[in-house]
């Protein structure tokens, strides 16, 4: 349902991820692994629109995607950029409600069932979105990108500078999502058990090439490409 075919892209002239083709079927979450600066977030920037292409394209439900970033978002692309972005000067509520109808869903509504669903921001409605922790962004972050109503969301290293408990609170999220809405899930991550708690399958990147598609088992199974493409 999500396709990133022959993708070639990077910053002016420079290209940094070349050739990359993969899939995310229906319902799968999947990881996007590899060290640090293999291109695992230029390819997200890719995949959303925010880098042009140099070649190649995007599929979502076999239709090409359009370049421009909010068409994507229309057909389904939701995204959680690195860095975890929200409002820092609107409040938890209003960063819901802002992605909600950017996308044209009700932002009262949608809030509402936010709340509920996110028991973990319902404390902080009325909290300015900067005041809140690293972690508790995150997750709001996430929302954000769920207020969308996305059929795939890509997730850039959403672990990053987060705490444990939080990372198994995220998990919990992204697997009763999966499970419950089938949003089907890209994430790249250089935290593998967190991506292996999640996902069946990974693509492991280097040098801003796929080099490996692998499935859960044979990866863990491997520490010597373990050992090679991750650092682990
Ligand atoms: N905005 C930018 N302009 C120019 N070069 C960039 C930009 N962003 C990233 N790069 C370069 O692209 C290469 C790949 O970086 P990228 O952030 O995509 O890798 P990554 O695998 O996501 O790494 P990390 O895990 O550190 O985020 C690096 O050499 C980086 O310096």
């Amino acid at each position: 349902m999500f396709k990133i075919i022959n993708a070639t892209g990077g910053y002016g002239k420079t290209t940094i991820i070349q050739d990359i083709s993969l899939t995310v079927n229906e319902g799968e979450i999947v990881a996007l692994l590899g060290r640090n600066g293999v291109g695992k977030s230029t390819l997200m920037r890719y995949a959303t629109g925010l880098i042009p292409a140099m070649d190649g394209q995007v599929e979502i439900d076999s239709k090409i995607a359009p370049s421009a970033p909010a068409k994507r978002a229309k057909m389904g692309l939701g995204y959680v950029p690195q860095g975890r972005f929200v409002f820092p000067r609107m409040s938890v509520t209003e960063n819901i409600a802002v992605a909600a109808a950017s996308n044209g869903y009700n932002p009262k509504q949608t809030v509402a069932d936010f709340l509920k669903d996110f028991p973990m921001l319902a404390p902080k409605a009325s909290d300015l979105a900067g005041g809140l922790s690293g972690g508790q962004q995150q997750i709001l972050a996430l929302a954000r990108a769920l207020a969308t109503r996305p059929k795939i969301l890509l997730l850039d290293e959403p672990t990053e500078g987060v705490q444990p408990s939080i990372i198994d609170e995220m998990a919990g999220i992204l697997k009763r999502i999966n499970e419950q809405q089938g949003i089907a899930i890209l994430v790249a991550e250089q935290d593998l058990d967190f991506c292996l708690s999640i996902a069946k399958r990974a693509y492991v990147m280097e040098k801003g090439c796929i080099k490996i598609a692998v499935d859960k088992e044979s990866l863990l199974a491997d520490k010597l490409l373990q050992q090679e493409l991750l650092g682990v």
